[in-house]
């Protein structure tokens, strides 16, 4: 079983890699998302044979060129052990290639069974440890304490579902709303605020992040009044691109914790495929599309 070794401690904590990462590149996050659609489009057959030579191609095309890269954990889980193995060979290239990556598992259960998730995701010497994870809080924020504490003591991250991207999640997320920061969501941003003063040093954000979709808008935020950038940590940010949200609809949803969004676009920069010089060029187009998110605050 991994373990979090001694060493981990001493290392930078997710939260400052991240800004350092979107300082230099910018807020672009990169989901690798093998979808059957897509691999037939690259000429390659539904198999988990393919998943490698498509994952390598968006690590090359976007090493360097985005803050981060985001594997989509179900389009790896799809193709069982031999999915799971290539994913292993992903984390491992970006990891050598310097390339931050957040595993999009959205994993949560029963703290026992918790513990175990944030070992496969967040422990030294996991082969399947990435930067960060995605955690779906829904039996509880604090049955997620396993991968929050082993996240702090390995300097890894995570990310908690909030306000997603996708129109279902509203009549869950939203419940509870009386305007004063009693719904559902306004409740995991507030667990998250909590939990990252607790943890953040002076280095920068804490390691707890939140998913709040691109595609929300700024009606939602106000309405349930929440103070998205009271969370000191990264705002991952599907929905731009293929699912409708641009430029504006980021800026509109995160107002004055711009700062924080990572905004991850996985099929509309996939479907520029195979060519690795088309990957990169668009890697590039949303580079340049998002530039103009700096200093929007
Ligand atoms: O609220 C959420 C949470 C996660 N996702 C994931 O992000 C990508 C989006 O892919 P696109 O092709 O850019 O639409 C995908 O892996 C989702 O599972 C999300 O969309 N919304």
């Amino acid at each position: 079983m991994p373990g979090a070794g001694p060493a981990a401690t001493a290392v930078l904590g997710f939260g400052p890699r991240l800004q350092r990462a979107m300082a230099l590149n910018g807020p672009l996050c990169v989901g690798i998302d093998p979808h059957p659609g897509l691999l037939s489009a690259w000429d390659l057959p539904d198999e988990a044979s393919s998943l490698d030579r498509f994952s390598r191609t968006v690590l090359e095309a976007a090493a360097g060129r985005c803050a981060a890269i985001k594997p989509q954990v179900a389009l790896f889980e799809r193709h069982g052990s031999a999915g799971l193995a290539a994913l292993e060979r992903l984390l491992a290239a970006a990891a050598d290639a310097g390339v931050l990556t957040i595993a999009d598992a959205k994993r949560g259960d029963i703290g026992s069974t918790m513990a175990a998730y944030a070992q496969a995701w967040l422990a030294d010497g996991s082969p399947l440890a990435a930067d960060a994870v995605t955690l779906s809080p829904y039996l509880g924020f604090e049955s997620l304490r396993p991968a929050l504490d082993l996240a702090a003591v390995t300097g890894r991250g995570v990310f908690v579902l909030a306000l997603t991207s996708n129109p279902e999640g509203a009549g869950l997320q939203h419940a509870g709303d009386d305007g004063d920061g009693g719904s559902v969501a306004a409740r995991i941003v507030t667990a998250a605020a909590d939990e990252n003063a607790a943890r953040r040093s002076a280095d920068g954000w804490g390691p707890v992040g939140l998913v709040v979709g691109a595609t929300v808008g700024a009606e939602t935020v106000a309405r349930l009044g929440l103070d998205l950038a009271a969370v000191a940590g990264p705002l991952l940010a599907p929905g731009y691109g293929a699912q409708g949200a641009g430029v504006t609809e980021v800026a509109a949803t995160f107002g004055a914790a711009v700062p924080a969004a990572l905004v991850s676009s996985s099929r509309q920069i996939l479907s520029a495929g195979p060519d690795v010089a088309r990957v990169r060029d668009a890697v590039e187009r949303s580079v340049e599309d998002l530039r103009s998110l700096a200093g929007r605050a």
